[in-house]
């Protein structure tokens, strides 16, 4: 596989007044170009914390993010924001990420002005053809904010992370604060963007019916570490790894158009400051072993495109 993006033993530690907590522990996944990858996991598993690393918007504490064969990591500011037309985010929550000082032709314009120097009428040309692909019309050029509802903002949203068109898309959350008939609208938009422009995406996501809609790949993750990654129909069909099955087994649908938000798992997650020597799961997993509770499982290849970090992984019919 071409990788575009390609994240090599990412870690990022916060360190606190109780101690240290290992946000993200040894993360390495690749995403081609036009390609969907998903990330999921409970809240707190380090999600926010790895799309945040892979921009620099936080630094990371080791490991490497080569985007388009640039180290990310190593380059100055300057050069970053360049390479961060290129990448671009798109945050969960539509309310708060827009300026509600702004009017939508300057949310939009902005980047077109600072980094393409355009004005003028070629200006709004531009912005109105950035509106119209994310169905909406020149009408709302000169609307606030707060004069959309929650899918609206969104579509503006995106398609001021395209303005400086991108060949990346991370889309942290983007449907969750959405009506659920709203996401499905949205998710289509994002498919036919993505079609329309040849974008990778990397889709953060609590939401497994989503994930299943609109992901080629999957990767799922637990405090901090990937513990079961490949392609979602293997997965979601036959999941390996005991912590993607409960994952599984608490949503009671694969629809993306009912609510399915994951459901907290029983047993206790292990505090980020002190997390266990062996697999950070075997506390919660009926298939836990005294080699679980001992030896953490590295991530290892099950099948060409497909990894689980288990000491006994499930065995599916494929096996
Ligand atoms: N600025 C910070 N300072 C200290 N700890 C932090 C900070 N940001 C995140 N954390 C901790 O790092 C861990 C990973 O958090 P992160 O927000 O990346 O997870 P997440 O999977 O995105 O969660 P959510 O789905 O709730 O957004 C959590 O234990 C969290 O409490």
């Amino acid at each position: 596989m071409n990788a575009l993006l390609s994240v090599k033993n990412l870690q990022k530690v916060y360190p606190t007044k109780v101690g240290m907590i290992k946000a993200v522990d040894d993360v390495s996944f690749d995403v081609a170009a036009g390609e969907t990858v998903a990330l999921v996991g409970e809240s707190g598993c380090g999600k926010s914390s790895i799309a945040l690393s892979l921009l620099q918007l936080i630094s990371s504490d080791g490991g490497t993010v080569h985007f388009d064969g640039t180290d990310f990591t190593s380059l100055s500011d300057q050069q970053r924001q360049q390479f961060r037309k290129k990448l671009s985010i798109v945050f969960q929550n539509p309310f708060s990420s827009l300026n509600p000082k702004m009017r939508v032709r300057d949310i939009v314009g902005e980047p077109l002005k600072t980094v393409f120097g355009l004005k003028g009428s070629k200006l709004e040309e531009r912005v109105a053809q950035h509106l119209r692909d994310v169905g909406l019309g020149r009408e709302h050029l000169k609307r606030y904010p707060h004069e959309f509802s929650g899918g609206q903002r969104q579509r503006i949203a995106i398609a001021r992370a395209l303005a400086l068109e991108p060949r990346m898309l991370i889309l942290d959350e983007p449907t969750a604060a959405l009506d659920v008939s709203v996401q499905a609208q949205v998710l289509n938009l994002l498919k036919e963007l993505q079609a329309k422009h040849g974008l990778s995406f990397l889709f953060i996501s609590h939401n497994l019916a989503t994930v299943n809609y609109i992901a080629d790949r999957v990767m799922v993750m637990y405090l901090g570490r990937i513990v079961e990654s490949g392609p979602v129909h293997s997965i979601f069909s036959s999941p390996a790894h005991p912590y993607t099955q409960a994952l599984l087994a608490s949503i009671p649908s694969l629809d993306p158009l009912k609510k399915n938000q994951l459901v907290a798992l029983s047993g206790e997650v292990p505090s980020p400051l002190s997390l266990p020597a062996g697999c950070a799961f075997a506390n919660r997993c009926p298939y836990a072993s005294d080699l679980c509770r001992t030896l953490r499982p590295d991530l290892l290849s099950k099948s060409e495109a497909w990894a689980v970090a288990c000491h006994h992984p499930i065995q599916g019919e494929e096996d």
